[in-house]
Order: structure tokens, then C-alpha cells, then sequence
């Protein structure tokens, strides 16, 4: 039994749960009985082509109290500020920065889950099963009688305030800020919350979130195996007289089917496409002990990964509290360009790069080859430091969306937000020239 609640622990395992109110409820030894225990119907979640190869084939098998299918046919509905058009506005290769993205008050507007979707930028195509959106969720309410599942891809949830507890067909789990799940392709869920209530969501289309490969690291750190929560099954045989609303996703569309019953109806379920939960306190942090400024990449906590060996639809990239002990080097993060786009938000604390305008729970994006780095205020401090042992980003979590797609940002973020900082540009104008023709590089070799 994991913290806050019962969770079976490992990434990507072949797992087994019963409602304990239920025991026996798995067949054994076959998925189809011709009867199931406890007269439940069984019904297979595929995440994955029935004819992927063993080590990428996901699926699932759910013994529920009535299929999925039991539903009135889908309506479309308002989709609200989700978008999937690229070409709402025009491009900008400017650097980015959003301030806190405000959230609806409850008093005001109640907004849930759903309706609080609102997507920033994205890139690539749904239909063909590549490319990605960031979402910011903006909500006060929870949802009644509602859940969602997505046809296009999965979510990759940071919630940034508030506290989620998710109910899915596969059991329940509580996410607080510093934790993130995954919910994959297809999977019903709803979601309550107890107050005003913000995060963000990376969405990956027709891929799946992996770890990293570990390389010469060895066989153990960064996000452990062990450290990904799974919730265990629990069911509820409701009646909903009014009918309970279920919303899909579809083709970056809202569409919404009315039924009789909770979908959250599963007894029992085994398989190795679940959703789950990552604590990112449990980051095992590897990084430079000697000299210079490792990249980013040593922090990925997951990846979504294409077809290019390396090159990745979306890596999950934290920035997490650690020392800082490099010698002879300017220890924060190097001012470069780069082919992949940079999404950036902030949980809590101060950014290392830049300890003023980057705020909890806003963002900001550098596109790609965009040049970015420190403000001017970390770059004098850093090149003066003295360089003994130091905590870096204690208190903080700072994390990064990193794509190879070239990100477009919606008309939403672009122009009817009002949170985009126009001022952002101006952290680097104080930078000078420091040249010295005549000096000689103190650390290097000559
Ligand atoms: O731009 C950023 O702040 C993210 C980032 C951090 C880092 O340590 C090195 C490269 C990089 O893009
Ligand atoms: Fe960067």
C-alpha cells in the first residue's frame, strides 16, 4: 500500500485487481468465459495494434457490470477553448511568457475538468496519429455525472494547484501538486476538486509515454520503475436517473452520450495498459560533479517517443531541487537554440534561469532554434558566484515539455487570454558586452 491510498506500484506491468467486495471476480485461466464471475460482462481496452511486437503491446481487460456500449448515441457539443486548428493565427517566433493563467471563480462561473480545457499550442495531426497539444486546465467545480475519455491520445496531467482525486474505470487516485499521471487513450475518468484548481496537460497523439532509456547510467535512477502508482480496482453500481453524461474526444472534437449508470463499473480488471500516478519527489537527480552544464535531457521523467531513434514527439523534463557543485563554470542553464520546442511551467518556487516573471502556474515557450537562456540578473550573479556546494531550486519544481514539432500557438494563448507578459523580451535588453580583447580566459588552458 502506497501513501494516500491503495495503489499497485511498477511501470508498465502486467497487473491484477478485484474489488475486494468481490473476490473472485477475475476469470481464471481465460479472458471469455462463456459467464463470467458474478455475471459481469467482459470487455478488452486495446492501447496498442492487437499485432504490435510483445514489448509495446498494451491492453486491458475489464469485467464490468454493463459494457461500455451501453450508451445513447454521441451528440456533437461545444468544445469550449480546446482547439486542434494550428492555423487559428499567425506564427511568432517571439520567446513566450504567459502570467499565472487565472482561474474561474466558483462564485463567478462554475467550470469543471472539461469545460476548463483551454489549449495553448500544438502541432501535427490527429487523424494520422502524430503530434501533440499542451492544454492548461482552469476549473472550481467538479465534474457531476460527467466523464471523459479521449479518443486522440493521452494526457500526461501537472496539476499546479489543488488537488485532484480522478475516478477511472480502473479504480481511483488522489494527485496532489508535485505528482503527475497519465491517462492513457480511451480511458474514462472524472475528475473532483476541492478548490480553485489549475495545471497542465500534455497530450501525445497515437504514441504512449515510456522511461527513458538509462544508457551508461546503469540500471537504476532517474524515475524509477517501482515509484509509478497503478490504482486498484473499485466499482459503483449507480444508477444515475437523470442520466450520466459521457464526453469523448474525438478528432479534437467534444461529443457527449447520455446513459443510465456510472461508467466507473468495473470489478476486476487485469492487463498492462492502466492508467497511473508518479510521485516527482522520487526523481533521481544524476548531473554534472565535475565541470560544465549538463543538458536537460538527464532530467527526462518520461518520453513520448517518434519514429526517428532519439528524436521524441514530447519528453517530460523536470528541473527538480538538487546541489550544484560544477567547478569553473557558469552552473545555470546555457543561453543556446534549439531545433526542438521548449514548453516550460512552474509548480512552485523560482525558475534557476530566471527568478522574477516566471511564475507558479504560468508558462512559456521557446520555439524552435528561438534563442533563449538566463535574464540578464542571473547571468551577472552566476559569473560572479563563488563556486562552493549549493542547494539549487530547493523548495522549487520547475518542468519542461520538450518536442521535435515545431509548436503553434492557439489564437487562446496568442491573443484572447490577456496573460501573455509583453514585456518578456526585456529580461535580456540590460545584457553588455563584457569582451576584453586583451584578457586571457582564467579557466581555460591557456
Ligand atoms: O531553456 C530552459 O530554461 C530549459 C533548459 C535548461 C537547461 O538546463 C539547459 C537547456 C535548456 O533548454
Ligand atoms: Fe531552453
Amino acid at each position: 500500500m502506497a501513501k494516500g491510498g491503495k495503489y499497485i506500484s511498477g511501470f508498465g506491468n502486467e497487473c491484477a485487481s478485484e474489488d475486494p467486495r468481490c473476490p473472485g471476480s477475475l476469470p481464471e485461466g481465460q479472458n471469455n468465459p462463456q459467464v463470467c464471475p458474478y455475471n459481469l460482462y467482459a470487455e478488452q481496452l486495446s492501447g496498442s495494434a492487437f499485432t504490435c511486437p510483445r514489448s509495446t503491446n498494451k491492453r486491458s481487460w475489464l469485467y464490468r457490470i454493463l459494457p461500455s456500449v451501453s450508451h445513447k448515441p454521441f451528440e456533437s457539443i461545444d468544445r469550449g477553448h480546446i482547439t486542434h486548428n494550428w492555423d487559428e493565427v499567425g506564427s511568432d517566433p517571439n520567446q513566450l511568457r504567459w502570467k499565472p493563467f487565472e482561474i474561474p471563480k466558483a462564485s463567478q462561473k462554475k467550470v469543471d475538468f472539461v469545460s476548463g480545457l483551454h489549449t495553448l499550442c500544438g502541432a501535427g495531426d490527429i487523424r494520422s496519429n502524430n503530434g501533440l497539444a499542451i492544454h492548461i486546465f482552469l476549473c472550481n467545480s467538479s465534474m457531476e455525472n460527467r466523464c471523459l475519455y479521449n479518443s486522440d491520445g493521452d494526457f500526461l496531467i501537472v496539476p499546479q494547484k489543488g488537488k485532484l482525486l480522478i475516478y477511472t474505470e480502473f479504480g481511483k487516485m488522489l494527485l496532489q501538486p508535485n505528482e503527475i499521471c497519465v491517462i492513457q487513450r480511451g480511458m474514462r475518468f472524472s475528475i473532483d476538486v476541492f478548490e480553485e484548481t489549475r495545471g497542465y496537460i500534455l497530450e501525445v497523439y497515437g504514441v504512449h509515454f515510456e522511461l527513458p532509456d538509462l544508457g551508461p547510467i546503469g540500471a537504476n535512477g532517474l524515475a524509477n520503475p517501482r515509484d509509478f502508482l497503478i490504482p486498484v480496482a473499485w466499482y459503483e453500481d449507480r444508477q444515475v436517473p437523470g442520466g450520466y453524461t459521457v464526453i469523448n474526444k474525438y478528432h479534437g472534437n467534444l461529443f457527449a452520450a447520455k446513459q443510465e449508470v456510472s461508467p466507473f463499473n468495473v470489478v476486476a480488471w487485469h492487463g498492462n495498459y492502466t492508467p497511473y500516478k508518479y510521485n516527482l519527489e522520487n526523481f533521481m537527480a544524476i548531473n554534472a560533479v565535475a565541470f560544465d552544464h549538463a543538458d536537460p535531457s538527464i532530467f527526462t521523467v518520461l518520453t513520448a517517443k517518434s519514429v526517428r531513434p532519439g528524436v521524441a514527439i514530447a519528453d517530460f523534463v523536470i528541473f527538480p531541487p538538487r546541489w550544484g557543485v560544477a567547478d569553473k563554470t557558469f552552473r545555470p542553464p546555457y543561453y543556446h537554440r534549439n531545433c526542438m520546442s521548449e514548453f516550460m511551467g512552474l509548480i512552485k518556487g523560482h525558475y534557476e534561469a530566471k527568478q522574477d516573471g516566471f511564475m507558479p502556474g504560468g508558462g512559456s515557450l521557446h520555439s524552435a532554434m528561438t534563442p533563449h537562456g538566463p535574464d540578464a540578473d542571473c547571468f551577472e550573479k552566476a559569473s560572479m558566484a563563488k563556486l562552493v556546494p549549493e542547494r539549487i531550486a530547493d523548495g522549487t519544481m520547475a518542468f519542461m515539455f520538450e518536442s521535435s514539432l515545431s509548436l503553434a500557438v492557439t489564437k487562446w494563448g496568442l491573443k484572447t487570454c490577456s496573460f501573455l507578459d509583453e514585456n518578456y523580451y526585456k529580461c535580456w535588453e540590460p545584457l553588455r558586452s563584457h569582451f576584453t580583447p586583451k584578457s586571457r580566459n582564467p579557466t581555460g588552458p591557456n
